[in-house]
């Protein structure tokens, strides 16, 4: 599509917005302008393995440029890559070191500010950046409930919880309108909505349709293209490619009713004192500051919205006006952030505090499986396991006899398995969860922590995502890679390693490694062919590159 048709398909789409940038001087043509630019990529550092620094010179070294994102440090080592980069097909990517989430995406959780200690709820989480970071935020310990309706959608999320070898959350799987008050009270919930997304057509171009020529034609005072477009169309001709946007008042009224109801179920879970987000990645005011608007009057004074401010971010105030009426003036205190100022997406957040006289949602937690009773089961070897409540299997008594072979194998201390409570979900094998965390009784989770033990098959084999997380602790069967084996490894070629790199390892399973950073899990054939067991899709890695 021409520069002229998308601008002009973008003013069609969006001109119901004119009137919020009246009181700005070209506040309308740097709106749609950078609505036609291509957004920049943004990754952020895992801290669990890498800080920014480090990870600017690993980008530094493949000739990359990374700029911080000021607005999002301290506390967020994100970057900012030129546009299209593809963060995913990296081996530090496939490796866990990063993350890759639009830098406007980062602000809710960052604006929430869970601490460790909170119980989190996050009512749609897929696929999971948000979730991610929450439950770095608690620092990977502790209770977060990552709850979506979809189901492949939560299997990504997983995927990238994996990745990142994140061990504090459940998933669970179902209406967040009705999501049960018997799961408990949390401190902490962030509702990120679904919506028409407007505020990612610099990624999605689409979304404002493609008329193409006569809109362009239009724009750019071409009437004599435009009338033979008309002319072809009355011929009964094919008319240029047409779509219509999928965006406008139509969706966002559908939208509304599904976001209403997740926000008031925020607010019943809330316990008092507790806050909430709300976001969206929408400029439609049905979608945002009307939907803070009902549920504040609803809740009568037991619901505060809070002023925000991010030092450094160019925001706008929340709507008060809109298609001829006053909204309440406290609307204000929403955030909004145009792509224009900070050469972003488009984003919404509202930040909302229960008064500490509101009524508790309940006192559900007794449904909560009991918080701490894992707790420390890592170090006794799995003793008790399965007397982990929650799970859907109980404990075979052979796991411990699992756990034996695997810290023998790869030279584990027992203090490395002590942060994790380790339990059999499925007959797969074994999942890892961080020791206090306390899945929830209703809804019954979809998983627990990272899979990390695969035991059902002979011989048992770590995952991947096990071998991320454990390996930095393995004293044997570690292989260390050079640049081209680990491109071979992570596109499942087999390869020849010296004897000097297997000098650790016997036949059998072996950790691999680049750069002292686990990659997975490989066979070393008595051949000396090291067969790689990197999975063919992992976590949206398509690596090697
Ligand atoms: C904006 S996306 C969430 C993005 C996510 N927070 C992240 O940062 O990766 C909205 C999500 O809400 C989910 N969803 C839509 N309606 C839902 C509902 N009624 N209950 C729970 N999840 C819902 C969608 O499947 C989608 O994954």
């Amino acid at each position: 599509m021409s520069a002229a048709a998308m601008r002009a398909n973008l003013e069609a789409a969006l001109g119901r917005y004119r009137g919020l940038f009246e009181h700005e001087v070209a506040g309308w043509d740097a709106f749609i302008d950078a609505l036609t630019r291509p957004l920049p990529t943004c990754i952020w550092a895992n801290p669990l393995r890498i800080d920014g620094a480090g990870l600017t010179a690993l980008l530094a070294e493949q000739g990359v440029a990374a700029e911080p994102v000021p607005w999002l440090a301290p506390g967020a080592a994100a970057l900012r890559l030129p546009p299209g980069f593809k963060a995913g097909q990296h081996w530090w990517y496939c490796a866990g070191l990063a993350h890759a989430q639009e830098a406007v995406s980062q602000l809710p959780v960052r604006l929430l500010a869970p601490e460790p200690g909170h119980r989190v709820l996050d009512l749609c989480a897929a696929p999971g950046g948000k979730t991610a970071q929450l439950a770095l935020a608690l620092g990977n310990r502790g209770t977060l409930i990552a709850n979506d309706f979809a189901a492949e959608r939560i299997a990504a999320l997983q995927g990238n919880l994996d990745r990142l070898g994140l061990v504090n959350v459940s998933t669970t799987r179902c209406d967040g309108g009705n999501f049960p008050p018997t799961a408990g009270g949390f401190d902490r919930i962030l509702v990120d909505a679904p919506c028409s997304s407007e505020g990612t057509l610099r990624r999605n171009p689409r979304l404002a349709g493609f008329s193409g020529e006569r809109a362009a034609a239009r724009e750019e005072g071409r009437q004599a293209d435009a009338n033979a477009a008309t002319a072809t169309a009355a011929a009964g001709r094919r008319p240029s490619p047409r779509r219509q946007a999928s965006i406008g008042p139509e969706r966002s009224q559908r939208m509304a009713g599904r976001q209403r109801a997740l926000l008031r179920k925020a607010v019943q879970l809330c316990r008092p004192g507790g806050r909430i987000v709300y976001s969206t990645c929408t400029f439609a005011p049905e979608e945002n500051e009307l939907i803070v608007a009902e549920v504040l009057d609803a809740l009568n004074g037991d619901l505060a919205l809070l002023p925000v401010t991010v030092p450094g971010l160019i925001s706008g105030a929340g709507v008060t006006r809109w298609q001829g009426r006053q909204l309440d003036p406290q609307l204000a205190r929403c955030l909004r952030i145009w792509p224009q100022a900070n050469d972003t997406g488009g984003f919404f957040v509202a930040l909302l505090e229960k008064a500490p006289s509101a009524p508790d949602p309940g006192q559900a937690e007794g449904a909560m499986i009991g918080a701490g009773l894992g707790a420390g089961l890592g170090a006794e070897l799995g003793a008790e396991l399965g007397a982990g409540l929650g799970t859907k299997l109980g404990a075979e008594p052979d796991d411990p006899a699992w756990l034996e072979g695997l810290m023998s194998h790869y030279g584990l201390a027992a203090a490395s398995l002590a942060p994790y409570r380790i339990h059999r979900q499925t007959r797969r094998g074994l999942h890892l969860a961080a020791a206090d965390h306390a899945p929830p009784a209703t809804p019954a989770p979809e998983g627990s922590g990272l899979f990390a033990y695969r035991t059902n098959i002979r011989p048992p084999k770590l995952t991947t995502a096990g071998a991320l997380l454990l390996g930095p602790a393995a004293t044997r069967n570690r292989l260390a890679l050079s640049a081209a084996q680990r491109d071979r490894y992570l596109r499942r070629e087999p390869l020849t390693p010296s004897a000097a790199q297997t000098a650790d390892c016997r036949p059998g399973q072996v950790i691999v490694t680049y750069r002292g950073y686990p990659l997975g899990v490989a066979v070393l054939h008595r051949s000396g062919t090291l067969e790689s067991l990197f999975p063919r899709r992992w976590s949206g890695c398509t690596a090697g590159v």
